[in-house]
């Protein structure tokens, strides 16, 4: 659907040379969610706006299906992105107009007549849930809302790509919920392809299908999100993973404090709901104390990661693992 291709991107202030974002190669699926990660400054904000070229690179190439957008004049660009919706972190509503004016707003550039606009601006609206505000002015909308306008602006000239910058960074928990859960519909029953920035494990896990993470301008680690989460590769991945609380780490402090072999066991899907452990004990007489646990989702699919202490007589081992390997449990071993 869309590809960046060694992009590079340096911003120069004075003498100095920000690397902002250094030698991205990145392919995105059509009708996938694809999400970006990252800490502060790592170039999130610098890398999705390459996607409808906001920002121009340094150098490098961005294909959209097959056509090579980098080097378009700004007149052709600007209908190039009329296929690509974007929503922002402050919604950047009109605050002078109503909610059908804004997203009227987009079709009047697009030129469609008044009746044209109005027609597809309640729809959109229709879709978003807010068929009932729409001769109301943003001031006088939640921020949930305010991002359902923005929504719905950025659908309103039936996009093949919707980038989102930090779309739900200003909102509450319960808010963001809701707005994620707005983005998996608008994914599912348009079939549309969404690019995400955010700080967030949590949103990733909960909408995301790919994901690739980013730090000081270089693109450290993507993949399947099931897989990241469960095999995170890069130091920068672990600790995000780590603070949100996602993963099942800090067993590192208690492990002196137990004896006998250590492993770290991910189940996911319908393994997450076997009594497994309780089998393995009686079975094989052996004593398993959890250190650590967590269990939660991706997407709609359970996962979970203990890091167990197992005592006992050990020699029928290689017997336990095929019979976590057969349930499609994976078993790592920390300690021997
Ligand atoms: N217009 C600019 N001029 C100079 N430097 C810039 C400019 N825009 C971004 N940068 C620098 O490029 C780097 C990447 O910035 P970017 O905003 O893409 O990061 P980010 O991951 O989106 O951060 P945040 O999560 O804080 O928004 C940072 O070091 C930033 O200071």
């Amino acid at each position: 659907m869309i590809r960046l291709e060694h992009i590079n991107k340096n911003y120069v202030s004075g003498t100095k040379t920000v690397v902002a974002l250094d030698d991205i190669n990145l392919q995105i699926q059509a009708g996938e969610v694809f999400g970006i990660i990252g800490r502060s400054g790592a170039g999130k904000s610098t890398l999705i706006r390459m996607l409808n070229l906001l920002e121009r690179p340094s150098s490098g190439r961005v294909w959209l299906q097959d056509q090579d957008i980098s080097t378009l004049a700004e007149p052709q660009l600007r209908q190039v992105r009329q296929k690509i919706g974007m929503v922002f972190q402050h919604f950047n509503l009109l605050q002078m107009r109503t909610v059908l004016d804004n997203v009227c707003f987009p079709l009047r550039l697009a030129g469609l007549t008044r009746a044209q606009q109005k027609a597809r601006a309640l729809e959109v609206l229709e879709l978003v849930g807010l068929q009932d505000h729409v001769h109301k002015y943003p001031r006088q909308l939640s921020g949930g809302q305010q991002q359902r306008v923005g929504i719905a602006r950025a659908l309103a000239n039936h996009p093949q790509l919707l980038l989102c910058d930090e779309a739900t960074s200003a909102l509450d928990p319960e808010t963001t919920q809701s707005i994620l859960r707005l983005l998996a519909q608008i994914n599912q029953d348009l079939g549309l392809t969404i690019v995400l920035i955010t700080h967030s494990m949590d949103v990733i896990r909960r909408i995301c299908d790919r994901v690739a993470v980013i730090d000081a301008g270089k693109l450290v680690e993507q993949g399947e999100v099931l897989d990241v989460f469960l095999h995170p590769q890069h130091a920068v991945t672990q600790s995000l993973l780590s603070e949100s609380g996602v993963e099942a780490e800090g067993w590192q402090d208690m492990a002196a404090e137990v004896q006998g072999r250590l492993l770290r066991l991910s189940f996911t899907g319908s393994s997450t709901a076997t009594p497994l452990l309780s089998q393995i004990s009686r079975d094989y007489q052996l004593d398993l104390s959890i250190l650590q646990g967590a269990v939660s989702r991706i997407k709609d699919v359970p996962y979970g990661q203990l890091v167990v202490a197992a005592n006992g007589d050990l020699s029928r081992w290689s017997q336990v693992e095929t019979l976590l390997a057969q349930q499609g449990v994976d078993c790592e071993v920390l300690r021997p």
